[in-house]
């Protein structure tokens, strides 16, 4: 019988369990049972804490949060603003569960991805499927029963974009996977601002699309980095599928449409100079990154690049509340 570390040392097997569909039960399903991935061992919480990615969800729930405060001229409502971002997260926690749940075989064929809680055997598939649905439900309950009907249903549709279209579907259907599935992951700034309103408003919008604009470039730099890896998966991310110049294109355009997007706030009065100039200064610095990733090329360049992809969203959302209540 084919051992677990047998398996991920051996690429023809690699791409027998990593490029098949993530859903479906046919006939190869019988080649390398999930079994034959793990080691038994037993589970900490730390595990389904790290399975909800609480990096990502805590940047999600900062943009979110932002999308709240701009949404109206004075204090957001404490409870809309406390349980609002409790039901996104466990919404979002519980859409980053079942990646993990799908993705499984695959993360046991990465680097970066093998020391993850379902690749190692310590949480089983139904123990993820399980806690994915408490907490994506308690979620859900808190978002109907104490925000509102439009935002809890935008909340499930980010969910469904990216726990089933995303990464059941598109992640292997198309090199274009994260810009189509990027939307569920921008959504944020409008399930904040619609959880205050009960609307959909122009504003939240443009946030939206800024956070769309980013994710290429905050991607694909690390999927340049990762490339190899990927290539192994099978998976068809853009640098392995039309290699990397074509993707330092893609990622130079988006840079260049996240700038003028990022502009957009000032634009139609919602923002005011301190944000414009904030925008500028981190749209040109990401500009740079991209132009060095394509022109200047060292070791680490697409690793930093893709670090300050995190920065710029870090940094941006807070100046956009502080210019929002400087100008009240
Ligand atoms: C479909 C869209 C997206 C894709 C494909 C994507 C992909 C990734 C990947 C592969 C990583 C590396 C994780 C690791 O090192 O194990 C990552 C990290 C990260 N992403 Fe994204 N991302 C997307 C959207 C977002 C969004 C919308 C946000 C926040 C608003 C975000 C925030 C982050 C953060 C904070 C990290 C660092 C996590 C850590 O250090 O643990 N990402 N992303
Ligand atoms: C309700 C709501 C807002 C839902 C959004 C949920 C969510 C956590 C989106 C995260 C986006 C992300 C990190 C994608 C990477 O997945 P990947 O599979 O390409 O990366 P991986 O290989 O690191 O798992």
């Amino acid at each position: 019988m084919t051992s677990f570390y047998d398996t991920i040392s051996n690429p023809r097997l690699i791409h027998t369990i990593a490029a098949r569909p993530a859903f479906g039960t046919g006939r190869h399903s019988r080649e390398t049972p999930v079994t034959e991935l793990t080691h038994k061992q037993t589970a900490s919480w730390r595990d389904y804490y790290e399975m909800c990615k609480p990096r990502v969800v805590m940047l999600m729930i900062l943009t979110s949060l932002v999308g709240m405060f701009l949404a109206v001229p004075g204090m957001v409502p404490l409870d809309i603003l406390i349980l609002g971002n409790i039901g996104i997260a466990l919404v979002a926690g519980s859409g980053a569960v079942v990646n993990h749940l799908i993705d499984r075989k695959v993360d046991a064929v990465m680097r970066r991805t093998i020391n993850r809680p379902m690749p190692q055997g310590r949480v089983q598939p139904h123990q993820a499927a399980w806690f994915a649905a408490i907490i994506g439900v308690l979620g859900m309950a808190i978002m109907l029963l104490w925000v509102n009907a439009l935002s809890a249903w935008l909340t499930l549709a980010s969910f469904v974009g990216y726990a089933f279209i995303y990464t059941g579907y598109l992640k292997r259907a198309t090199p274009q996977n994260i810009v189509i599935g990027g939307l569920s992951g921008a959504m944020p700034p409008l399930l904040g601002w619609s959880a205050v309103t009960g609307t959909i408003e122009p504003g939240a919008l443009i946030l939206v699309l800024i956070i769309f604009a980013w994710t290429p470039p905050h991607f694909w730099a690390l999927a340049i980095h990762r490339k190899e890896e990927y290539a192994k998966t099978g998976i068809p991310m853009l640098p392995v599928t039309h290699g990397e110049h074509l993707t330092k294109i893609h990622i130079i355009l988006y840079t260049v449409i996240l700038l003028l997007v990022s502009v957009m706030p000032w634009l139609i009065g919602m923002s005011g100079l301190i944000y414009l100039l904030a925008a500028v200064v981190l749209g040109l610095g990401f500009l740079v990154w991209s132009l060095l990733l394509m022109y200047r090329p060292k070791q680490s360049t697409a690793m930093d690049t893709f670090k300050y992809s995190i920065i710029y969203l870090m940094v941006l959302f807070p100046v956009l509340l502080i210019d929002h209540y400087f100008y009240i």
